[in-house]
């Protein structure tokens, strides 16, 4: 009997490891992106449509079935110009910074979204959501956050979002690229 099973799972192994080409010629390309770059390199192309001169922010948002639901980036509001409202940080009067004005990233995306909800997806960040972020990232039930750069990790807006993340038992992790860089060659397709 234990024979019998060792040697149906020998049988499953070596049809599983069966090939339909020569090895060397027709083996598959080596160099395709993971999902999750794929799915954080979108939330970064989606990042370059941003105005803001100092901090492109980019969000992708995932299901369960590794589709795209929604897509969003920094930036004013409908119908707000983006040559009308300041894209500063430092003036001493806030109603000459960008703070006041900007529409998040994650924000966007949520708003955005084309499915009827985002429960139970994964959002793929390229910053760490500030809290007001977080609180709409909760009350979306998004499940998990994937982020790249926490470079304002020391600031209170960082620190209570990882507190309301937390409490409401959302997971989030910082990304670990393969690929350094993704580079988008628009002559490439025209090669070979
Ligand atoms: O959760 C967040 C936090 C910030 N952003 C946007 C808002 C601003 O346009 C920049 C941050 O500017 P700094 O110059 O780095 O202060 O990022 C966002 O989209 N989502
Ligand atoms: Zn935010």
């Amino acid at each position: 009997m234990t024979e019998n099973t060792n040697e149906s799972v020998d049988e499953i192994m070596k049809i599983s490891k069966i090939k339909f080409y020569d090895e060397d010629e027709s083996a598959k390309r080596k160099d395709y992106l993971e999902w999750e770059e794929y799915f954080m390199g979108i939330a970064f192309l989606a990042a370059q449509r941003s105005k803001d001169p100092a901090t492109q922010v980019g969000a992708c948002i995932v299901d369960d079935d590794k589709k795209i639901v929604a897509i969003g980036y920094n930036g004013l509001p409908i119908k707000c110009s983006d040559d009308t409202f300041p894209w500063s940080k430092n003036s001493d009067d806030p109603l000459k910074n960008k703070y006041m004005y900007v529409c998040h990233a994650e924000v966007n995306a949520i708003l955005n979204k084309n499915s009827i909800d985002v429960k139970g997806c994964t959002l793929y960040v390229a910053l760490f959501p500030c809290n007001e972020c977080s609180k709409i990232i909760i009350q979306s039930r998004i499940k998990e956050v994937v982020f790249c750069s926490d470079k304002h990790a020391e600031k209170p807006h960082t620190v209570a979002s990882k507190r309301l993340l937390d409490a409401a038992g959302i997971k989030y992790r910082q990304f670990v690229p393969n690929h350094k860089k993704i580079i988008i060659d628009f002559d490439k397709i025209n090669e070979s």
